[in-house]
């Protein structure tokens, strides 16, 4: 469902990953405990320990690891510090403590100071007051703490009886202990609660369910509109509804639907009512006003006032799955999902701009496969045109053509683009179908309605009427051949900006639990992306939630669910260098849940590395049909990717067992030839452990394994070398072919607004071409026009151009956020833009089937960082496997092996490109009910004539 993934960035050289952490929270949120403490003790369930205790024990345990200098100082005022503690411990334990020990206010003060300095870790403090709110503040070094820095001392001046003392650690909670407090698995459902109940707390008596403090006295016993202690997003922003607009008589029930929540939400923020007709359509093009009348400053959102509150600029789309937080930029909207015909809002979901919602809320009716959804679709592309008419026409000087209709083109002999003159009146199209397959001659131009747009845009700006020029010229053509000279000088450019070294992407596969994200974080702690320091920390922080063996995994499993899960969700994204390689890694989930993110990620590389659990039973699981092992190489390699180094991993479990290790081979390398279609030579087994970090990058010195796995073994073959490291085996990779000297492409995986600056930044893979600081970019389809400003790489290194095969995230001026999206190409304004279609001819290839396909099957179509749900809407031939010729024309079914031209109807236009023409856009895969179905070539694109 979720449709537009993000490859979430690694910033492993990052020296301070606890600046990096807390900066996730809003900076409204008090954490006085840091992020990292109180989800330890979230987490840790059975604890009875209330969190004081708690953080207690964790200091104490920190105490003891530190070094020996620090445990000294510690010791000198061991006593005083002792003092100080068993201070704070009796104050949790009992309320009147305090009051009675303390005689006057700087009692307290200089007690609490020095007890909390002792947290502090030694640094520099200050004891600041602000309307009675005693705060500790830190010192110059700053953003250091990793407990309790923002510590708060409520009412504790006066100490009078009226005023109960109350400290504060962490989110304005209850005082509860652990095993009371109702806790859900991801924080951002915390942040969620505190957010409501912030506001909530002082008319509605909700109880804060999810969060920690300690307060001398407790707060009066709340009261629930439930019987339990929880309460779902449905019933707060009931709640919230209800008590933004008191005078409404229009109540929506506890429990409702997402629709009716929406419903009310709109016609309350658009006022729109009965006498507005017109905007009166119904819910879904309700959530098309609000995206397009309200700008980037709405949100579309229950309680999207509060929401806003608390949103930052810098908020980026990461995931649409909720499964799929990263807490890295905080933004609250809700998500939504389904509950059989009925969507609810259940939980919380990130999101950047309005556009977004729309888009995500057209999949998700899509994908219920209803009437009304389809309905929705139908509003959606009402809207969308609408988007495109006179009256609507946006203000900001730019290009609108909508290129998806045929209406608005005109198919011409002429060989000469069309001068700077407005194009001409375009005459009208009988056919009701072409197809505009490759290569082609004809040219297009465009409509009156355009003519007038580009008019204006001409008296505008000259520049502008040039590239109108240019997309009068649209076609689906081969990319045009590079002049000799420029090309020469690209390839300069090229071999500079690389160093001599090949550009590689490299997605980390294979089965759930296999050691991924462990064998990539010890391999990148063993290259020095790493420091010590972090690393102690993840070894240290993941043995507090019992996950120690975890702790290399943390250096690519970033997010607080994927830590606390023990599994990867996201793709994660990291850059490094080898001796002759530039390695962009991926990550990718082996889960069969995140599949849909493991194909955007494998969609952005060029190789991959298989994992492999060498266990006994282990590999055999990932193996069967259905494990992971077998579906990942699979897919990878429909997507194009030819070249698989297969880490058999934990070969630590077996004794380094040379036997376990060809075993592995045969059964591998035989599927993987045989089945899936790789050559020998493009495979490369070598045995490693991940935990152990041996064999990665520095030649094993374990005998058990070097005495059968070196340069003189007798099985060395092709596919496996004796005595290679898994560095040996990346720097062993072929080069990849790049499209450099072809129009830009680059496809867009995230899109935000950038922190420092007005600009947008558009993170994503430069597929085609290549692309300077100052250059014009132009996004399809929105045909949204801007300048190029800067280019960093996202270990923020910034470049003067990008070439194909480069992640790179674009600051970028004079573009709307609105308009840009994840799936969304830029192109330059020098070539014809890439073409966009909704409906496509390819051949296919069928696996997983469970059903036949027939014509009108459903299906959920993967290109690039897109998923569109799509249908096959007609079988046109049955191909042979080997010889591509056609066997059967319009087939009644299809079958599981069998090769096949068909036609696909995407729900929407969408930006592709012929298989012919650039073969790293030519790929997509097809999925029905979860499972992978098809992978398929490109091989025409069809421009549906509306008449
Ligand atoms: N003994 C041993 N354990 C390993 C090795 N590599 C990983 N593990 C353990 O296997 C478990 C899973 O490791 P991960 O790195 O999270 O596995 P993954 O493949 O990234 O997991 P997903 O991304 O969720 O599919 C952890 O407990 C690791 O410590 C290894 O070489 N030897």
């Amino acid at each position: 469902m979720s449709r537009h993934r993000n490859v979430r960035k690694v910033s492993v050289v990052d020296d301070d990953y606890d600046d990096e952490f807390s900066q996730s929270f809003d900076e409204k949120y008090s954490y006085a405990v840091s992020p990292g403490t109180s989800e330890l003790y979230l987490y840790n369930r059975n604890a009875p320990a209330s969190i004081s205790e708690f953080i207690k024990g964790k200091i104490q345990e920190e105490d003891d690891d530190k070094s020996d200098q620090k445990n000294k100082s510690l010791n000198d005022s061991n006593s005083n510090q002792q003092k100080d503690e068993d201070f704070m411990f009796q104050m949790d334990k009992e309320p009147n403590f305090a009051k009675s020990n303390i005689k006057q206010p700087d009692d307290l003060d200089s007690l609490l100071l020095n007890s909390l300095k002792l947290k502090f870790d030694e640094h520099d403090t200050t004891l600041i007051e602000e309307d009675g709110v005693k705060e500790i503040e830190e010192g110059e070094d700053g953003k250091q703490f990793d407990l309790n820095s923002l510590a708060k001392i409520y009412s504790s001046s006066d100490l009078s009886e009226s005023k109960p003392m109350e400290i504060k650690f962490g989110l304005d909670d209850l005082s509860k202990p652990c095993n009371d407090i109702d806790i859900m698995s991801t924080s951002i459902d915390k942040l969620l609660d505190n957010f409501f109940l912030n506001n909530f707390q002082e008319n509605k008596n909700f109880q804060r369910t999810k969060s920690i403090s300690i307060c001398e006295e407790k707060l009066p016993e709340p009261k629930s509109t439930k019987e339990t202690n929880t309460f779902s997003l449905n019933d707060l922003a009931t709640e919230y509804l209800s008590t933004m607009t008191p005078t409404s008589t229009a109540q929506t029930p506890l429990g409702s639907s997402l629709v009716d929540l929406i419903d009310y939400e709109f016609n309350q923020r658009l006022s729109i009512n009965e006498d507005n007709e017109e905007r009166k359509v119904d819910l879904k093009e309700n959530i098309l006003i609000n995206k397009r009348d309200r700008g980037s400053s709405a949100r579309f959102s229950i309680g999207s006032d509060l929401i806003s509150s608390s949103v930052s600029s810098s908020t980026s789309l990461t995931n649409r799955n909720i499964e799929n937080f990263s807490l890295n930029k905080i933004q609250f909207v809700p998500v939504l999902r389904e509950h059989g015909t009925n969507l609810q809002i259940e939980n919380l979901f990130k999101l950047n701009y309005d556009s977004e919602i729309a888009d995500f809320l057209s999949d998700t009716l899509r994908e219920s496969e209803n009437e009304s959804n389809l309905k929705f679709e139908e509003n959606f592309n009402y809207e969308k045109q609408k988007l495109f008419s006179e009256e609507n026409k946006p203000k900001r000087n730019k290009i609108l053509v909508d290129l998806t209709n045929e209406q608005n083109i005109q198919l011409k002999d002429t060989k000469k683009p069309t001068t700077e003159t407005a194009p001409s009146t375009p005459k009208s199209q009988n056919k009701p179908l072409s197809k505009v397959s490759t290569p082609t001659t004809q040219s297009k131009s465009l409509t009156k309605q355009q003519t007038n747009n580009l008019s204006n845009s001409q008296q505008k700006s000259n520049s502008v009427a040039k590239q109108l020029n240019q997309l009068s010229d649209l076609r689906i053509s081969p990319p045009p051949p590079l002049d000799p000279a420029k090309k020469e000088k690209l390839l300069k450019q090229y071999e500079e900006h690389t160093a001599g070294k090949d550009v590689i992407s490299l997605i980390v596969i294979g089965h759930v639990d296999s050691g991924k994200s462990t064998l990539m974080g010890h391999l990148l702690y063993q290259m020095g992306h790493v420091s010590d320091k972090q690393l102690h920390k993840f070894k240290q922080d993941s043995q507090k939630i019992g996950k120690s063996s975890f702790a290399y995994a943390w250096v690519l499993d970033e997010t607080e669910e994927e830590r606390s899960r023990g599994i990867t969700i996201d793709v994660a994204q990291t850059k490094f260098e080898t001796e002759k390689k530039i390695i962009y890694l991926l990550d990718a989930p082996g889960h069969k849940d995140f599949i849909p993110n493991m194909i955007t990620g494998a969609t952005q590389a060029d190789s991959a590395i298989l994992v492999i659990n060498s266990i006994t039973g282990e590999f055999e699981t990932g193996f069967l049909l259905g494990g992971q092992t077998r579906e990942h190489s699979l897919l990878v390699k429909s997507l194009g990717i030819n070249q698989l180094i297969i880490a058999v991993n934990k070969m630590d479990m077996n004794e380094w067992s040379q036997e376990r290790f060809l075993d592995i081979h045969k059964k591998l390398s035989s599927f993987l030839i045989k089945q899936v279609g790789y050559k020998e030579a493009d495979l490369m087994f070598v045995p490693c452990s991940g935990l152990q970090g041996e064999n990665l990058t520095k030649k094993c010195t374990n005998e058990k394994l070097t005495s059968w796995y070196n340069e003189n073994s007798s099985f060395n073959s092709q596919s496996i070398i004796g005595g290679s490291t898994l560095l040996d085996c990346m720097n062993r990779l072929k080069p990849q072919e790049r499209s450099i000297d072809k129009p830009f492409r680059f496809c867009v995986s995230d899109v935000y607004k950038s922190a420092q600056t007005a600009n947008i930044s558009i993170s994503g893979k430069c597929e085609a071409g290549s692309l300077k600081t100052g250059d014009k970019i132009l996004i399809v389809p929105s045909n949204e026009n801007g300048v190029v400003k800067s280019i960093a790489t996202n270990d923020e290194q910034s470049l003067q151009m990008c070439f194909a095969g480069d992640t790179v995230t674009l600051n970028v001026a004079n573009v709307d956020i609105n308009n840009i999206s994840i799936g969304n190409f830029g192109c330059d304004l020098i070539s014809p833009p890439m073409p966009v279609s909704d409906r496509i001819r390819a051949r296919v290839i069928l696996f997983n089937l469970e059903i036949p396909m027939t014509n009108g099957f459903p299906v959920v179509f993967h290109y690039k960082s897109l998923n569109e749900a799509a249908v096959v809407k007609k079988l046109v031939s049955l191909l042979d496997k080997s010889s591509g010729e056609v066997v059967k024309e319009k087939p009644r079914v299809l079958n599981n092996g069998q090769s096949a031209i068909v036609e696909i109807k995407i729900n929407r236009p969408i930006c592709v490109e012929l298989y012919q023409n650039y073969r790293e856009l030519g790929r997509f895969m097809l999925r029905y009910n979860g499972v992978t179905i098809a992978a398929g070539q490109i091989t025409e694109i069809i421009v549906k004539n509306k008449n």
